[in-house]
């Protein structure tokens, strides 16, 4: 098939949200496409889109609740053709799509691991007793609690940015970002150190770009196979089937990760109990074809493992 590319008259519109990070996984994927059919970079619109999420600022994200609190307009936007792509960190994605699009295309995955980020403790093991702590993600917060159930943990939401201002004001001695954005944003060293996913397993899909476009549109698509990376894929498809089971939400603390040795795929998996009473892991190889299986038999084991209730918590 001839693929139709697009020139600076008759641009590919690529949205995305307005934080630095997201602008910045946006602008890699332009620049790869760019590359991949050697295009001028003006051949391409990024075009920002505020959503919901981005907009409540003031309130805990679990207290406004909901699916898609950070695409939705994004996904509005490409149904009425206002974009032909969006750009989502897979890790924020809801394992299921909005009829009429489909997310089945995958930057090469960057750095999976957490970072721990201070300005005044070189490592975890350095946070004195009874320390505060900030992080807005539930996994985080029932890892860390698991191992020093000495801490405090207070809510530390928005961009990275926002973060290290809070660390700089006293908010908390320490927090923990991806390493991925952290690399994406040029920032990797407010890194104090960087967890081994044997520390800190990280969250499904972290470090992963998706690119989603309209189901129909198979000019988009003939454009996105040049840049998708199909390790990613089949890493993901074994952590979002582990999810998928699970049924998890951002309201529950679940982690995993999938890395292929040659033509096997191991998965590590855990859930934990909000309040970091509990953890439950899994760790297991397969086929790299039979990785969704895995993810969700060991999702399914793990569930009957943890019995009714486990996930179950009020702030
Ligand atoms: N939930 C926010 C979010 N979504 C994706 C990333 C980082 C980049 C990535 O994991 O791909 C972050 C920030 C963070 O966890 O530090």
């Amino acid at each position: 098939m001839k693929i139709l590319l697009p020139t600076p008259d008759r641009p590919l519109k690529i949205g995305t949200r307005g934080s630095p990070l997201a602008m910045a996984q946006a602008h890699e994927t332009r620049d790869r496409l760019a590359a991949a059919f050697d295009l001028p970079v003006t051949a391409f619109d990024v075009l920002r889109i505020s959503t919901a999420g981005d907009r409540i600022q003031d309130k805990s994200l679990r207290e406004v609740g909901g699916k898609g609190l950070f695409t939705r307009e994004i996904e509005q936007a490409m149904l009425d053709g206002e974009i032909d792509i969006a750009v989502h960190s897979m890790k924020d994605m809801p394992v299921e799509q909005p009829a009429g699009l489909v997310l089945d295309c995958y930057l090469p995955r960057e750095d999976v691991r957490d970072a721990f980020v201070s300005l005044s403790y070189p490592a975890l093991a350095d946070v004195p007793q009874g320390a505060t702590m900030g992080t807005s993600s539930l996994r985080r917060r029932a890892q860390l609690l698991v191992r020093r159930p000495d801490l405090h943990v207070v809510e530390f939401r928005g961009n990275v940015q926002t973060r290290l201002r809070k660390l700089n004001e006293g908010v908390a001695g320490a927090t923990f970002l991806a390493m991925a954005g952290l690399n994406r944003l040029a920032m990797a060293d407010v890194a104090k150190a960087a967890l081994d996913p044997s520390e800190m397993l990280p969250a499904i899909a972290q470090g992963a770009i998706g690119i989603e476009r309209r189901r129909d549109d198979m000019t988009t698509a003939a454009l996105l196979e040049a840049i998708h990376d199909d390790v990613t894929a089949q890493r993901l498809a074994a952590e979002r089937a582990f999810l998928a089971t699970l049924d998890g939400s951002c309201e529950t603390p679940i982690a995993g990760l999938a890395e292929l040795d040659g033509g096997t795929l191991r998965l590590r998996g855990e859930i934990l109990r909000p309040d970091g009473s509990r953890s439950l892991t899994d760790d297991r190889t397969a086929p790299i074809e039979d990785g969704a299986a895995l993810g969700r038999d060991m999702a399914n084991d793990l569930l009957r493992q943890a019995g009714p209730g486990f996930f179950d918590w009020r702030p």
